[in-house]
């Protein structure tokens, strides 16, 4: 499949500024030089890939050179994350880490795996921690939801100022049927009035209507990940099959800019890891030519062509028709 030019129109409204910057700010590079060399700091070098538009699954992450197996192709930080209502007494608060509680915990608290982490989460936790979010939570947990759980950070960075309302406005958006619309009202309903009861002042809160909820919940519900940890130690691997097998092995949910642009293939060239916390790892599969588009699998891959079907087409609203699934596997 070959990739079209994006069109004026189209560079704009994905690429406000340069594609320098988009390298900068919404990935971490890598380096393929060595950066043992101390003497020498080298300088990351950009990851071997663009975005660009395909022909009939809108935008795509292309190789822009061969890119060996194995290889990692970029690491991304998280637009915005949270832990599973399971992880939230296990994970840290900002970056889903596993960590382990101090000897004076207290129920209803949360945990940060470093000061640094701490740190960081100020951007939203200031304004979170003087809610009360019980009504919100409960709402949530009887009826399974966890995405509300995102839009909610995503609110108190808004108000806090690191992120921008329109943050996620350049993902696509699932399609929302009006009865997934009112159930959204009445989550934005608990939102809203956790927030008005903490003193915030209608001002501050202007932008969160339902027209924002919507959207963000619609831009979550296609583009989200499920992060399940790897471990990058023996004993952390045995910890967490001990904890896959005792609860929901997922620790959180997250939404990432870059990672939101590859396709789905259910016979992927590339896929995503996460080793110890929210951070995500793109690594190719095996070895991909310069101009190939790179997808990832959404599913779970050894399921039937039908079931894989029925899942692309109810969860992300597309027919699958990777060489896979043409040919009836
Ligand atoms: C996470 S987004 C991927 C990036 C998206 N193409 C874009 O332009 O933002 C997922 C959406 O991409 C499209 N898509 C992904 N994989 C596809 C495939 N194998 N065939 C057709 N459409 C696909 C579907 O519209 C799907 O809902």
């Amino acid at each position: 499949m070959l990739p079209l030019h994006l069109s004026r129109h189209f560079a704009h409204r994905c690429f406000p500024r340069s594609n320098l910057l988009l390298t900068s700010y919404f990935f971490s590079t890598t380096s393929t030089t060595d950066d043992r060399h101390e003497s020498k700091p080298s300088q990351p070098s950009p990851p071997p890939i663009q975005v660009l538009l395909t022909e009939s699954a809108g935008r795509g992450v292309f190789a822009t050179r061969t890119i060996e197996p194995g290889e990692l192709i970029h690491t991304a930080k998280p637009l915005v994350s949270h832990p599973s209502i399971s992880s939230i007494d296990k994970v840290c608060y900002f970056c889903l880490n596993n960590t382990p509680q101090p000897s004076d915990f207290q129920p209803h608290k949360v945990l940060f795996c470093s000061e640094e982490c701490r740190e960081q989460a100020k951007g939203f936790y200031e304004v979170e921690k003087e809610a009360d979010w019980s009504e919100f939570v409960a709402h949530c947990r009887t009826r399974g939801l966890k995405y509300p759980f995102l839009a909610k950070r995503l609110a108190c960075m808004v108000i806090s100022g690191v992120a921008s309302a329109d943050s996620l406005d350049i993902l696509q958006p699932a399609r929302l049927s009006p009865e997934m619309i009112s159930q959204m009202e009445e989550e934005l309903c608990l939102l809203r009035g956790a927030l008005e009861d903490s003193g915030m002042k209608g001002k501050q809160l202007t932008f969160l209507n339902i027209e924002w909820y919507a959207g963000v919940l619609a831009r979550i519900r296609i583009n989200a990940f499920r992060i399940e940890l790897a471990g990058n130690t023996y004993e952390g691997l045995l910890a967490l099959a001990a904890a896959s097998v005792e609860s929901e092995a997922a620790v959180g949910n997250a939404v990432y800019m870059l990672p939101s642009f590859y396709n789905h293939d259910c016979d992927p060239n590339s896929h995503i890891v996460w080793v110890e916390n929210v951070e995500a790892r793109l690594k190719a599969l095996r070895e991909i030519e310069a101009g190939e588009e790179l997808r990832i699998c959404y599913i779970d891959a050894s399921m039937d062509r039908d079931a894989r079907q029925n899942l692309l087409s109810n969860g992300f609203g597309f027919e699958c028709n990777c060489p896979r699934c043409m040919s009836n596997d």
